[in-house]
């Protein structure tokens, strides 16, 4: 974790503004890199917003003890902690536009720090890299063993969107969507039930700003054009595993742990629990 620090700084530190040039820059002259035999994982979640990057990424984080590093919940810290750059990206977070490479490249940054400092190892990135330069820039500096890439009927991703609750309190994420999408052209149907709160969060739920239909049709622009270019970057190194959800968490949390070949794993980790 400290060679991905130390080369990020390394990429960010020159007052150069394009990022993809200051990566491959320097890394032409950066130190060989660092990746310990011993490490965890090193995953990506890419995935339209709704599809259930943050439900998925958290779970497996559970079962792998990883850290999940949302760049969406760093951001939204950032906005809450009312510091000198919430003003400047509260305007872009609830546009759907994203947020400048440099921004997240530092929130990311001392995100890396802080889980260096608890003696963090490996992790699983949801919401990065989602431009081709952020892409670039983690390409140069780390090792990324797997990439999984999330996919759901754009219909269901707006209707998912607009269901999404959070706890103020506790800060758990729900979704009060009850999807039934019938099959169409031989493709079978989509049902997945909603993710209610418990009774006592219930009264506490709140809906983020940038989840109303216009936003998220714009987010959902956006990704199209300027993160699904980042699914080909991984596909044409062999590290895409595509992965297109058959329905809610109790039908798609098993078949994604078998297409990673962990379907053991979570036995043999509540047997030894
Ligand atoms: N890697 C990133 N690059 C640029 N902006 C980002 C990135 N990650 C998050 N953001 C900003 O934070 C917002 C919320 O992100 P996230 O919670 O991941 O949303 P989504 O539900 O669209 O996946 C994004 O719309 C964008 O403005």
């Amino acid at each position: 974790m400290a060679a991905i620090i130390r080369l990020i700084n390394r990429t960010t530190s020159s007052s150069s503004s394009s990022f993809s040039y200051l990566a491959r820059r320097s890394f032409t002259h950066a130190p060989p890199r660092v990746d310990p035999k011993d490490r965890n994982v090193q995953w990506v979640f890419l995935g339209c917003p709704g599809v259930g990057k943050g439900t998925y990424a958290t779970r497996l984080c559970n079962l792998l003890r990883v850290p999940h590093i949302a760049t969406g919940d760093l951001v939204r810290h950032e906005l809450s902690s009312k510091g000198p750059l919430s003003q400047q990206l509260s305007e872009i977070v609830n546009q759907g536009k994203l947020v400048s490479d440099e921004i997240i490249i530092n929130l990311l940054k001392a995100r890396l720090a802080a889980g260096e400092a608890k003696g963090e190892s490996g992790f699983i990135l949801d919401g990065f890299p989602r431009t081709i330069n952020q892409a670039e820039i983690l390409e140069g500096v780390t090792d990324i063993d797997l990439v999984v890439n999330l996919k759901l009927d754009e219909e269901i991703l707006i209707e998912k969107c607009l269901g999404r609750r959070m706890c103020s309190e506790c800060g758990g994420n729900f979704n009060v969507a009850s999807i039934n999408m019938k099959g169409e052209n031989g493709r079978p149907g989509t049902v997945m039930a909603p993710l209610l709160p418990p009774a006592h969060c219930m009264s506490k739920l709140i809906t983020r700003a940038d989840d109303t239909e216009a936003v998220v049709k714009e987010r959902l622009r956006i990704y199209n054009e300027t993160s699904r270019p980042v699914e080909e970057f991984y596909r044409s190194r062999g590290k895409l595993l595509e992965f297109e959800l058959p329905g809610g968490i109790p039908e798609s949390w098993p078949k994604l742990l078998h297409a990673l070949n962990l379907d053991d794993y979570e036995e043999k980790q509540s047997a030894a629990a």
